[in-house]
């Protein structure tokens, strides 16, 4: 593992090498003097034999106190005074993996700005590469946050050992996923991408906070949150969620377009289902102006023709354009995702995310993670909303996504505890274009 020193560090309660202030021996030696050229982060051995040669390609496992190192003249004794002077919450642990990919590099800065988890909520970062790939690009992003002096940033820690980044975290959000090459089928990527999940659900279990709010975004990511959630029973079923958010944006951004409103004029929009192309936008229950939907835009043959597939095939016409995936709204759509959670929701609005669906008042089969309308009282307490009106248009075609999501829970059946034989039928390519 791999750590730089934010200006503001927050004592934890595990044991660290402190480079300037801590016990010396003759690795801490070694240590300080690094620091005390000015270097702002550090390899550390996993407990490396003293004098032994290290290699960045070992570099895990070990933290540092991240007070002693800053440039900056702040003071860590006064560590608590400066919570109290400024009301700050205790730091939040927020580890993500795919941290070196695309969406982590819109997201991380948003998460560390301050905009998501609130202005009075410091955090630290554990960034999580997979064990095959090098670890420079994450110095590259550690190195990045901190030149831009995120005032509630307290410590950037790397490595890619799942068990090591997810200990104690209060949030991961698990962008790690392998990309889809052209030809891949969807079987075949959930039994690759599910492999990742069985074994992040395991570690999380092992040694996450028992309140971990977990955000699965890497595809096919219902369920590859089902995985990680099923792999993870000391968390909180509840806690669990895969990313609906970015389909929400883009339904709320078509529907703007359509009836000539600004987007704030949209509410109670939710899509339901799974982040495929079966995904429902329910024009049903959502608002224009206060009004439903259907009355404001009087075309019905848009809704139900038009709608589902512009707003599933936004991201395939944004990459043919960008040559990339959208990774900036995906990232914006992560970070609106867990601001809805932390925040109050506000009267008369609902989020869309896909959560457990264990005791839904929509009839919708238990265990699956499926995205339904939400709503939040804070600090990652949400709840299902319940007085959605389901027509028999709307209850089809969340059928038909909720039988998409139990052909994928059948395929990867291996991978859930008491695992038995994947059956896998799955007869249909439904991922959605333009992301990876
Ligand atoms: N749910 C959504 O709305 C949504 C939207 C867009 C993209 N996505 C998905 O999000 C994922 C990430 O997208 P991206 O554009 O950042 O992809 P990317 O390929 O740029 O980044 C993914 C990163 O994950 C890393 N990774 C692979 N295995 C890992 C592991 N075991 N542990 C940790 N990291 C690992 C990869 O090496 C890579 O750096 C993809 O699966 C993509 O399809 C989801």
């Amino acid at each position: 593992m791999i750590q730089i020193a934010a200006p503001f560090g927050v004592k934890g309660d595990r044991q660290y090498v402190t480079p300037q202030f801590g016990k010396s021996n003759a690795c801490n030696s070694a240590l300080n003097a690094n620091f005390a050229e000015g270097l702002r982060w550090q390899t550390i051995h996993p407990r490396p034999k003293c004098g032994q040669t290290e290699t960045r390609s070992q570099a895990t496992l070990q933290s540092v106190n991240d007070s002693a190192f800053s440039q900056l003249s702040y003071d860590p004794k006064n560590e608590d005074q400066e919570l109290l002077k400024h009301a700050l919450k205790p730091t939040l642990t927020v580890a993500v993996s795919g941290a070196a990919g695309q969406i982590a590099q819109h997201l991380l800065f948003m998460l560390a700005s301050g905009g998501c988890f609130g202005m009075d909520q410091p955090i630290a970062f554990r960034l999580l590469a997979s064990r095959q790939e090098s670890l420079a690009p994450l110095e590259g992003m550690a190195m990045e946050l901190e030149d831009s002096l995120y005032p509630l940033l307290r410590k950037v820690e790397i490595g890619n050992e799942p068990l090591t980044m997810f200990r104690d975290a209060d949030w991961a959000v698990l962008l790690g996923a392998v990309p889809r090459a052209a030809g891949t089928e969807r079987a075949h990527l959930l039994d690759i991408n599910g492999q990742i999940y069985q074994e992040q659900g395991r570690a999380l279990n092992e040694v996450a906070s028992r309140d971990c709010k977990v955000l699965v975004v890497g595809n096919p990511c219902n369920t590859n949150a089902l995985i990680c959630m099923e792999n993870a029973p000391r968390l909180q079923r509840r806690n669990f969620h895969a990313l609906m958010r970015l389909d929400e944006n883009r339904a709320r951004c078509q529907l703007a377009h359509k009836a000539q409103r600004f987007y704030t004029a949209i509410t109670n929009l939710c899509v339901w289902g799974n982040h495929s192309t079966t995904q429902v936008p329910d024009f049903l229950n959502a608002h224009i102006g206060g009004e439903p939907a259907m009355e404001v835009v009087q075309d019905e043959q848009w809704f139900r023709h038009d709608f589902t597939p512009t707003v599933a095939g936004r991201g395939g016409e944004i990459a043919s354009r960008l040559e990339r995936s959208p990774a900036a709204s995906t990232a914006v759509a992560v970070a609106d995702a867990v601001k809805s959670l932390v925040e109050p929701t506000a009267e008369g609005e609902c989020f869309s995310s896909a959560v457990c669906t264990d005791g839904n008042p929509y009839g919708i089969r238990e265990g699956l993670i499926c995205s339904m309308p939400c709503w939040s009282q804070g600090e990652g307490r949400y709840h299902v909303c319940d007085d959605f009106a389901i027509d028999d248009w709307l209850r089809e075609k969340i059928l038909e996504s909720e039988d998409e999501l139990i052909r994928e829970r059948e395929c990867v059946s291996h991978l859930l505890p008491n695992a038995e034989p994947a059956a896998c039928r799955i007869m249909r390519e439904t991922s959605l274009p333009g992301e990876s």
